[in-house]
């Protein structure tokens, strides 16, 4: 796999940000949760002062070989690619939270079981189409897993090197809540029940032939020796594109912006392999998936925001982006106590 150089940020600052955000015209701790965002913004990007520019989402679509079956998702395989175009449309959930904060977005097909127009606007990083069932075998190869993760990487700096600072990363692939569920239970080591979700099924009927299956498919699959093999062998090709892409914009010390339950198992891969990755990342909201909740405990992270989202796309990023950039207004634009002549208490 490439190999990348991912370093926590410098705790050189630290104690100058806090004081910083001590000192605005406010009792101490009053903006919460922003003040910590405030903290870690300042943090990645070693400044006092630090800026938000061309918030950017990343849709990545990927085909799940399990869906074929549909013993796992209730809606048809063909809804990602049907999704696709309406990304490409313009007429998706992440189409109108992009537009309304001012957000880029870009659609990546890193999988889909369909062919699309080389002229569609979208980034045309087709591994195959779709994984293989890995109730038979793994869903990728160790080939197609690394190319996986170099075409985010590339995808990511591609973003950087138009200007972007923020990044963050959805996903759209029927049947990948339970790629996400085997790897969520790989990497926590919590029983599969524990990390399986009704995913967009909207009743529980499904969920306990899902769970029997994917119990079905841990024991086929007992033997895997590594994070990146755990990866090839649950997929998708969506899930290892966002591995490759929160590693690179972690090289590169952007503010990550993790959205719901199957990003935040491309998480946990990331972090397996180099876990100074966390110090990048914001976790903008809490989906109502079963699983997200212990996996988010299992971080010993809070997100911003409890919506009872369970769509992906990126749309709980979205959401929470303009959250982000209120915690930097803050810290640039807010005066201190000094500045505003406002008596402040001793500390
Ligand atoms: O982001 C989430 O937390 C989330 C939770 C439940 C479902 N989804 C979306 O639903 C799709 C997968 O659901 P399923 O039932 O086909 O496995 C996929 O396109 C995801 O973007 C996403
Ligand atoms: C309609 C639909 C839209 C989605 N967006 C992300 N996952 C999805 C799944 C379905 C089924």
């Amino acid at each position: 796999m490439k190999t990348f150089h991912i370093e926590a940020p410098s705790k050189q600052l630290d104690a100058a940000l806090t004081e910083k955000i001590n000192l605005k015209t406010k009792p101490l701790g009053a903006l919460g949760v922003l003040e910590q965002i405030a903290f870690q913004v300042g943090k990645i990007q070693q400044t006092l002062s630090p800026q938000l520019n061309n918030p950017t989402i990343i849709v990545f679509a990927g085909d799940h070989g399990i869906a074929e079956e549909g013993v796992v998702n209730p809606y048809p395989q063909a809804v990602t690619a049907q999704m696709v175009y309406n990304f490409v449309q313009g007429g998706a959930a992440i189409n109108a939270f992009s537009q309304l904060n001012n957000i880029k977005l870009e659609v990546v097909d890193a999988g889909v079981a369909h062919d699309f127009d080389p002229s569609l606007p979208i980034i045309h990083t087709k591994i195959a189409y779709g994984t293989a069932n890995y109730r038979l075998q793994k869903a990728m190869t160790d080939a197609q897993r690394d190319i996986a993760i170099k075409a985010g990487a590339i995808i990511v700096k591609s973003a950087f090197e138009q200007g972007s600072n923020m990044i963050g990363f959805g996903e759209m692939g029927i049947g990948n809540t339970s790629a996400a569920a085997l790897l969520m239970s790989y990497f926590t080591q919590a029983p599969i029940e524990d990390c399986t979700g009704a995913g967009t099924s909207h009743n529980n009927d499904l969920l306990q032939r899902k769970i029997e299956v994917l119990k079905s498919v841990q024991a086929f699959h007992a033997n895997i020796t590594s994070p990146l093999d755990a990866l090839a062998t649950f997929g998708g090709f969506e899930i290892a594109m966002m591995v490759g892409a929160i590693l690179q914009a972690a090289e590169l010390k952007m503010v990550i912006v993790i959205d719901g339950f199957i990003v935040s198992t491309a998480l946990l891969t990331a972090l397996a392999l180099y876990p100074a990755v966390i110090e990048y990342c914001v976790f903008a909201h809490t989906s109502h998936e079963n699983g997200h909740q212990a996996l988010l405990r299992n971080l010993a992270v809070k997100p911003l925001l409890q919506l009872d989202l369970r769509l992906g796309e990126g749309t709980g990023a979205a959401l929470a982006m303009p959250l982000i950039q209120a915690a930097v207004a803050f810290l640039n634009n807010m005066s201190s106590f000094a500045e505003a002549k406002v008596s402040n208490i001793e500390s």
